[in-house]
């Protein structure tokens, strides 16, 4: 018998060795499609290791175009729900209104947390806030934070958001002429500065000045937050992707120097106000009570509402309401250029307001009097969500193994299945929204609101855990165009994009293009 040396043997073993790592490793990261391929529902087969997100990760496409031909693949565009994979995680994805309704609205008690998550003991400031938080923390900080946004905290910031309004228009006013009269901007920096000067005086009680100064240190930080450059882009990626690995690679949640620079300011602030005894009814005012009446969260362990966890709850505010409303107003500010029937129909419901009312428009008239203005920023929303998709966690009580969908399907979704809401597709998808990519804010007119089928519209999020800052954000777009509007008519320049693309490293949508546009004095 002859038996090989040990040199061979070595290698054999080697590699046997490889191909055992080599299958464990194919048996791990293809854990999604794997599971996919076991349970009855549809699904889009993924890669290893990046499941259905190959080309989010290669930065190919961007999050919306993904989730949108996800949406429309054949293998699923029939079904209610389907299956995919976020990198190993086997995901849901709803496509049926009705299904939608059931889960976050009906049953949202199961469905109520998110499944991105941060680091609780590395990251407080990231984890202990509205938008990362689990029930029922999460039940606890939403009911002491929804005061601060009430329809009574809103009509009281009007005149300051008022005021933005026209610092806004004075910052236009003093750009250089192209031609007699003739003023070029770009909407998407503008809407940022604009928004952030409504949250630093609304929420900070200071005046930021970005308007004023491009260079202001509000606007530097925000900038920040949402530049994904490689590693931020990486970082933010890994809340959604892998959370529960983020407290092992210790990611924050927002940039060291700006959570700094957020910390300085709030911290500043709350003194001040403490040894002045300052009140202005505003978010900080809200903060101090909350400290001041020992406010606490969780059940187990209770975390008082102070230091670190106040200013967590400024800094999601900050983060969860600039980007957002600056994204809604550039796009409703280029479609408004794009369209000139459309803004001369909204310009003549402003000067309708105007004639009755002159300059100093009451809350009541711009909320209930100016339905065309409304319609606008509905059907720009639904055009262009800042989402790509909604986010939710299947979070069962303990000893539950699986949410049963019947009778809309005999699929179990296990305890703790991430489950996502593609409001991008779903509201360019034809069958909702009759061509779906036209702008025409008249399917938001009153007649036509009864054709939007529940849970087709989104751009909020839907059931108990939807935008906080909804009214707010929509206020802060109404004052921006009505101001605007007022004093300009807006119009294409050679640089106005005539299709968009969307950023691939972005989680909002923004686009690639500037939205460049000529403002024409024509005061109404
Ligand atoms: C037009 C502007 C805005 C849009 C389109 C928008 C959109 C959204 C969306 C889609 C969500 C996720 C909802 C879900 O998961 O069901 C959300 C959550 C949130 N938004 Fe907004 N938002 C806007 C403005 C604001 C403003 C001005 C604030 C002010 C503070 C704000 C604060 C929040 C908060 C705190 C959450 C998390 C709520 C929770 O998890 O309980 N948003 N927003």
């Amino acid at each position: 018998m002859i038996f090989p040396n040990a040199d061979v043997f070595q290698s054999y073993l080697w590699l046997v060795l490889v191909c055992v790592v080599l299958y464990l490793l194919w048996f791990i990261t293809t854990t999604g499609t794997r599971y996919w391929q076991c349970v009855r529902v549809p699904y889009v087969e993924g890669s290893p290791v990046v499941g259905n997100f190959l080309d989010a990760v290669l930065m190919r496409k961007s999050m919306f175009d993904l989730m949108d031909e996800l949406y429309v693949h054949e293998r699923v565009r029939e079904s209610r729900l389907f299956g995919i994979s976020k990198l190993i995680t086997p995901t849901v994805v709803l496509r049926d209104p009705e299904l939608i309704k059931q889960i976050l609205i009906k049953d949202a008690a199961f469905f109520c947390n998110r499944s991105m998550s941060a680091d609780p003991h590395g990251d407080p400031i990231g984890y202990y806030n509205l938008l990362m938080i689990k029930n029922p923390a999460w039940k606890q900080l939403r009911s002491y934070l929804t005061p601060s946004l009430s329809l009574s905290k809103i009509k009281q910031m009007y005149r300051l958001l008022d005021q933005v309004g026209a610092d806004m228009v004075a910052s236009l006013d003093a750009l250089p002429e192209v031609r007699p009269n003739v003023r070029e901007t770009e909407y998407k920096e503008l809407s940022a500065r604009f928004t952030t000067d409504v949250i630093a005086s609304t929420f900070f009680g200071i005046q930021a000045n970005c308007l004023k100064d491009e260079h202001s240190e509000f606007r530097y930080y925000g900038r920040k937050i949402f530049d994904y450059g490689p590693l931020r882009g990486l970082t933010m990626a890994s809340f959604f992707f892998m959370p529960e690995l983020v407290p092992y690679l210790r990611l924050k949640l927002f940039p060291r120097d700006t959570e700094a620079f957020l910390k300085t300011i709030i911290e500043q602030e709350i003194t001040r106000r403490e040894k002045t005894g300052e009140s202005r009814g505003d978010f900080i005012d809200s903060m101090i009570a909350l400290k001041n009446n020992n406010a606490t969260i969780g059940v187990k362990e209770k975390i008082p509402l102070k230091g670190d966890i106040l200013v967590a709850q400024a800094a999601t505010f900050y983060m969860a309401s600039f980007e957002t409303t600056s994204s809604v107003l550039s796009f409703a500010l280029y479609e408004l250029t794009r369209h000139p029937n459309i803004q001369g129909r909204l310009r003549d419901e402003i000067r309708l307001v105007l004639s009755k009312y002159g300059n100093e428009i009451p809350y009541e008239a711009l909320a209930n009097e100016m339905p065309y203005l409304g319609m606008v920023i509905s059907e720009t929303a639904r055009l262009y969500p800042v989402l790509p998709f909604i986010e939710r966690q299947c979070t069962l009580p303990e000893g539950t193994t699986g949410y049963k969908l019947e009778p809309f399907h005999d699929y179990v979704i296990p305890n703790h299945m991430p489950v996502l809401i593609p409001i991008y597709a779903i509201h360019r998808d034809p069958k909702y929204f009759p061509n779906p990519l036209q702008f025409d804010p008249d399917r938001f007119a009153k007649e036509n609101l009864d054709q939007i089928q529940p849970c087709t519209y989104m751009p909020f999020g839907v059931g108990p855990r939807t935008c906080l800052g909804s009214h707010f954000g929509t206020l802060q777009i109404k004052i921006a165009l009505v101001k605007l509007l007022s004093k300009y008519r807006i119009e294409r320049s050679p640089s106005t994009p005539e299709t968009l693309t969307y950023r691939k490293n972005a989680f909002t949508l923004n686009s690639n293009e500037g939205l460049y546009a000529e403002l024409v004095d024509d005061a109404l």
